[in-house]
């Protein structure tokens, strides 16, 4: 057999409640799914159709972990979000069966590099150095489907340092868990391993050095980080 150049790299990997291992494939995002939030980035919630951009599989952050304040920005951002994770291949799926695909849930933070998502918005180019960037997937434990059902309603909170900065009901969401599988799934096979952040409510702001984070949402385990000084991530 042909021998790989080096060693493969891990897999990346997020707990499962009760002991298992979330293999992680690829991790999709929804922008904008929130009409408070969209409102606040300056768009108009009503018009616009779900759209989606990706974070490297290697940039999950289990919780409890420190993120040292990230390179390249001065303007590092959270995102509070409920995570879908998927455990059943297909593609074109329809809403009516798109929660078969789903193998569990989480609490989450989608880092972003606002000042680089600005610059990139203002130039017309990509988002991939504002929102991918190493440990900029906070990943809370995930709970299965099967123990917890699927939540379209309940609290999503995200604090800092204990003081409420985003709150918001996951029935507020403009695209349900369901229809974000079927566009998702209508774009790409979507597959076991592949994660969905499912966008943020308004409030999203900005972390310092020395800050803790914490995403909480009803029935969930809560997904935590505390924000370093400069340098590579350290495992939670
Ligand atoms: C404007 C954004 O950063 C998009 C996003 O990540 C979200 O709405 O969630």
């Amino acid at each position: 057999m042909t021998e790989f150049a080096f060693a493969p790299p891990p897999v990346p990997f997020v707990p499962v409640a009760g002991g298992r291992r979330f293999a992680v494939r690829r991790i999709f995002c929804v922008g904008r799914n929130y009409a408070d939030h969209a409102r606040e980035m300056g768009h108009d919630p009503e018009r616009e159709p779900p759209f989606f951009f990706c974070k490297p599989a290697d940039a999950v952050l289990h919780d409890g972990a420190t993120l040292p304040y990230p390179q390249g920005t001065q303007e590092l951002h959270h995102e509070g979000e409920l995570v879908v994770a998927i455990g059943g291949a297909g593609r074109n799926i329809d809403t009516g069966s798109a929660l078969g695909h789903v193998f569990g849930y989480a609490a989450g933070n989608d880092l972003t590099r606002r000042d680089l998502q600005a610059r990139a918005k203002a130039l017309g180019r990509p988002w991939d150095m504002a929102k991918g960037f190493d440990g900029s997937a906070l990943i809370g434990e995930i709970s299965p489907a099967e123990r917890i059902g699927h939540p379209a309603r309940g609290r999503i909170t995200l604090s800092v340092n204990g003081a409420p900065r985003q709150e918001a009901d996951l029935a507020d969401q403009i695209w349900s868990v369901p229809e974000i599988i079927a566009h998702l799934s209508a774009l790409v096979a979507l597959a076991p391993g592949d994660l969905v952040m499912t966008g943020t409510p308004a409030g999203v702001g900005a972390l310092v050095p020395g800050d803790l984070c914490r995403t909480q949402i009803e029935g969930l385990a809560p997904a935590e980080l505390r924000i370093g000084e400069g340098g590579p991530p350290q495992a939670g």
